[in-house]
């Protein structure tokens, strides 16, 4: 089975438009590796502006939530309507600090699952257990409980072509990564949820990156698990030469 590498990076609120746009002409040519997908999950401020620049370049642009209707009065959030106007391809959904800052919940993660596919977005669903699940050794229950929930009422061929970011949230911002080993061993566990709630070929092709922590000087060890398909990477994504590192070490 070949699944294609996919680096993604996740800017979080940082960078305006112009610093998006230098950003992205720093990379260009460079972030662009065969044979390993690229992908800028940006600010919904930054997005127009950067999907004209990704134009007739391999990088694709993400954002990083959407609402789960596809419009209404909802003041102040955004749809899979809208963003698929503007031509973008990812929609980062359940970000653990979306989880836990803007009180978004397993049910909502569906919802936005769902929303995602109606309009033709990649959903990123973000998993990961806290510190506390980890210490108390339920790690692959809470990853469980997330993953099932996130892909209720999802069909076989919409969940081949998701993309899962397993994130332990206590590797996120913190420097302490988890190592490549725990991570393969989460990573395949989720998996095989894949193939039991699905069949074995969805669980083939379903790509699930690892995040938290992740390093141009780590990343290719990461890669080198026959489960982990990739890195979502915060950070490390924020600077043209490090994104650049991080897209390279994933060949
Ligand atoms: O949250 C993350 C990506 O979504 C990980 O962030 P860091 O790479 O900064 O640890």
């Amino acid at each position: 089975m070949s699944r294609t590498p996919i680096i993604a990076g996740n800017w979080k609120m940082f960078k305006t438009v112009s610093e998006a746009v230098a950003f992205f002409e720093a990379v260009k040519g460079k972030a662009e590796v065969a044979g390993v997908e690229s992908v800028i999950c940006a600010p919904f401020t930054n997005l127009p502006a950067l999907v004209e620049a990704a134009k007739g370049t391999s990088i694709a642009i993400g954002a990083q939530n959407l609402h789960f209707e596809d419009n209404g009065a909802f003041t102040g959030e955004i749809s899979g309507v809208m963003l698929k106007d503007l031509g973008v391809k990812y929609v980062l959904i359940g970000h653990s600090e979306r989880r836990q800052y803007f009180a978004e919940t397993d049910e909502t993660v569906n919802k936005k699952v769902h929303a995602a596919f109606r309009h033709s977005l990649v959903p990123i669903v973000c998993i990961g257990e806290n510190l506390e699940e980890r210490e108390a050794g339920t790690t692959k229950d809470v990853c469980r409980v997330q993953t099932e929930a996130a892909f209720k009422g999802v069909s076989a061929e919409q969940a081949a072509q998701s993309v899962i970011a397993y994130e332990p949230v206590w590797a996120i911002g913190t420097g302490k990564s988890s190592t490549s080993a725990d991570a393969q061993d989460v990573i395949g566990y989720v998996r095989s949820i894949i193939a039991e709630l699905y069949d074995q070929a969805t669980a083939d092709a379903i790509r699930i990156q690892y995040g938290g922590s992740v390093k141009p000087n780590n990343v290719a060890e990461y890669m080198g698990q026959a489960d982990i398909d990739g890195a979502l990477v915060g950070g490390a994504s924020l600077e043209p030469d490090s994104y650049i590192a991080l897209v390279e070490g994933a060949k």
